[in-house]
C-alpha cells in the first residue's frame, strides 16, 4: 500500500480475487496452453497475473522476450528465489541465486572455465567420452537413453572431476538423475502453493495441503548426495595424493592451481559451489535425445548427414572436431534440434529489479517474467518465436537446410535459434560453448557409425514416434 502507484495501467490479464489474486487461475498441467488461451483472449503478447507474494508477467513472443531479458537485462536478470528449490538444497547452484554479488562472484568464475576461449581444452574429454559411448549403443542398442544418460554424466564428472562413470547404473548418474528430477517437479509456476505462500514451510508435512513439503523431504538428501559426495571423494584423494583413480587433472583439482590460487580466500567457498554445480547434465541430455528422435523421424536428414561425413570423414576413422568444422551441415543439424524441440520450453524465469513500462504498460519491480516460448508443437508459442511459419517454414519439420544457402553455407539471414534457446542477457546460459562442443561431437559420431531408426514393439512392428514432449520445466 505505501508504495506509490503508476498512473499507467498493468498488462491485462484474467481479473483477480481480493486477497488470493489469481492464486486459482494459475495452471499446474501444461500451463503453456493456459498461457497461450489468455494471450489469445487478451490480444497481448504480456500477460499480467496478480499473485499474493509476487506478480507475474508471461511474455508471449520473441520480439517481447528480447526487448526486456535482452535489451533491458540490467534491471530484469534476477531471479526468484524458489522456497522449495530452497528446501530442496539447491541453493548452491547459481543458476537459482537471485541477482546479487555472490551471484555475480559465481557467474565470474564459472566463466573462467567455460568461456568459448578455453572450451576447447575439454574437446579430448568430449571426444573420448563419446567414443566409449558409441561402444555401448553397439553393444546394447535397446537402452541407448540410459546411456546417453551416461554419457552426459561421464563428460560433467571427466571434465569436472577427472573421474569415469563405471555403468549406467553408476550411483552419481542416478544421483544426479534424481536431483535434476527435483527441480523439473519444483519448478512449475504456481503449482505449488509454497511458493506462493512461504508460511507453509513452518506447518508440518503432515498437514493435508502441504504436498510441497513432502516433495522437498524426498529430494533433499539425493540433492546433498548429488551435491557433496563425488566432490568430497576427489578432494579427499587430491589431499591424501591417492589420485590413482582419477583419469585426467580435473577442472576441480588442479592443485598446483586452482587449489592454491583460491585456498584461504574469499573465493574459497564460491570455487567449492562452482566445483559442485553439475547443471546442464539434464539439459545436455534432453537435446542428445531429441536430436535421436529427430533422426528417426526424418531419415532423408539422417542419409544426408551421413554422405557428408562420408565425404569428408571417410569409412576408416571416427570424425573429429576438424571434419566437424567442415560440415556445415552438422552445424545446421544443432540448430534444427534447439528449435524443433527446444530444451527449456519456459527458459528459465527472470525478475525485475525496478519498476518498468512496455507498451504503455506498467509493469512493477519484483515482477516474475515467465517466456513461454516453445511448448508442444501445435500451440501459439511455438509457432510464434521458433516455429513461426515467417522465419521457419514447414516449422514441424526438421530441416537443417533452413539455415543453408544455396552453395550449402550457413545462411546469415535465417534467425539462429541458439540465440532464443539459450536465454537472454546476462542470465544466458554460460554452458553454451561447452554444450556445443558435446552436442556436435555426439552428432557426427553417432550418425558416422550408426542408423537410427525406431524400435520394434513385441509384435515386430515399428513403434510410431511422436514429438510430444513429457512435460516438466525441461523437455
Ligand atoms: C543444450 C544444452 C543447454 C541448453 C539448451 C541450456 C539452456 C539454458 C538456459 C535457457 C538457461 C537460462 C538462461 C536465462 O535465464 O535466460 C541456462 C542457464 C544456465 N546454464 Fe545452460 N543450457 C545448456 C547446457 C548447459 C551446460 C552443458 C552447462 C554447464 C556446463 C550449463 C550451465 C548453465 C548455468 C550455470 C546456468 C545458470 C546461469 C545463470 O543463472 O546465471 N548449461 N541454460
Amino acid at each position: 500500500l505505501k508504495r506509490p502507484r503508476s498512473r499507467l495501467l498493468l498488462p491485462p490479464g484474467p481479473k483477480p480475487w481480493p486477497l488470493i489474486g489469481n492464486i486459482l487461475d494459475m495452471p499446474v498441467v501444461r500451463p503453456y496452453e493456459k498461457y497461450q488461451e489468455w494471450c489469445e483472449a487478451y490480444g497481448s503478447d504480456v500477460i499480467f497475473l496478480h499473485l499474493p507474494t509476487r506478480p507475474i508477467v508471461i511474455l508471449g513472443s520473441a520480439k517481447a522476450a528480447f526487448d526486456l531479458l535482452d535489451k533491458r537485462s540490467n534491471i530484469y536478470s534476477d531471479r526468484v528465489t524458489s522456497v522449495l528449490l530452497e528446501l530442496m538444497e539447491w541453493g548452491f547452484n547459481f543458476g537459482f541465486m537471485a541477482y546479487t554479488p555472490r551471484w555475480r562472484a559465481h557467474r565470474r568464475m564459472f566463466h573462467q572455465y567455460f568461456h568459448q576461449g578455453i572450451v576447447n581444452k575439454y574437446q579430448s574429454a568430449q571426444r573420448q567420452q563419446v567414443r566409449t559411448f558409441l561402444s555401448w549403443i553397439l553393444e546394447d542398442p535397446a537402452n541407448t537413453r540410459k546411456h546417453v544418460r551416461q554419457l552426459v554424466t561421464s563428460i560433467v564428472f571427466f571434465v569436472t572431476y577427472g573421474k569415469k562413470i563405471a555403468s549406467m547404473d553408476d550411483e552419481y548418474v542416478l544421483l544426479a538423475q534424481d536431483a535434476v528430477e527435483g527441480v523439473g517437479k519444483a519448478t512449475v509456476a504456481g503449482a505449488y502453493w509454497i511458493d506462493l505462500l512461504p508460511i507453509i514451510k513452518y506447518i508440518p508435512s503432515w498437514v493435508p495441503g502441504t504436498a510441497a513439503k513432502r516433495l522437498a523431504e524426498e529430494y533433499r538428501p539425493r540433492v546433498v548426495s548429488m551435491r557433496d559426495k563425488p566432490y568430497l571423494e576427489v578432494r579427499d584423494a587430491v589431499v591424501s595424493d591417492s589420485k590413482a583413480h582419477l583419469y585426467a587433472p580435473p577442472l576441480m583439482t588442479l592443485p598446483d592451481t586452482e587449489q592454491r590460487k583460491y585456498g584461504g580466500t574469499e573465493d574459497e567457498a564460491t570455487f567449492d559451489e562452482i566445483a559442485k554445480n553439475v547443471s546442464g547434465l539434464a539439459y545436455t541430455f534432453s537435446a542428445c535425445s531429441s536430436f535421436l528422435l529427430a533422426m528417426a523421424m526424418f531419415p532423408e536428414v539422417q542419409k544426408r548427414a551421413q554422405a557428408e561425413l562420408y565425404r569428408v570423414v571417410g569409412p576408416s576413422r571416427l570424425p573429429d572436431y576438424d571434419d566437424i568444422s567442415q560440415i556445415p551441415y552438422i552445424r545446421a543439424m544443432m540448430m534444427e534440434t534447439m528449435r524443433w524441440m527446444p530444451v527449456l520450453p519456459f527458459g528459465v524465469p527472470h525478475a525485475l529489479i525496478a519498476d518498468d513500462t512496455y507498451k504503455s504498460y506498467h509493469i512493477p519491480r519484483g515482477t516474475m517474467v515467465i517466456y513461454n516460448k516453445s511448448p508442444p508443437y501445435n500451440s501459439l508459442w511455438f509457432r510464434a518465436i521458433l516455429h513461426n511459419e515467417e522465419d521457419y517454414p514447414s516449422p514441424n519439420a526438421f530441416k537443417p537446410e533452413r539455415f543453408l544457402d544455396e552453395d550449402g553455407n550457413m545462411d546469415p539471414t535465417v534467425q539462429d535459434p541458439t540465440t532464443i534457446a539459450f536465454g537472454f542477457g546476462r542470465r544466458i546460459c554460460p554452458g553454451r560453448y561447452f554444450s556445443h562442443n558435446t552436442l556436435s561431437m555426439f552428432i557426427a559420431s553417432v550418425l558416422h557409425v550408426f542408423d537410427i531408426t525406431a524400435g520394434v514393439d513385441a509384435s515386430g512392428k515399428p513403434i510410431e514416434l511422436s514429438m510430444e514432449m513429457a512435460g516438466g520445466i525441461i523437455s
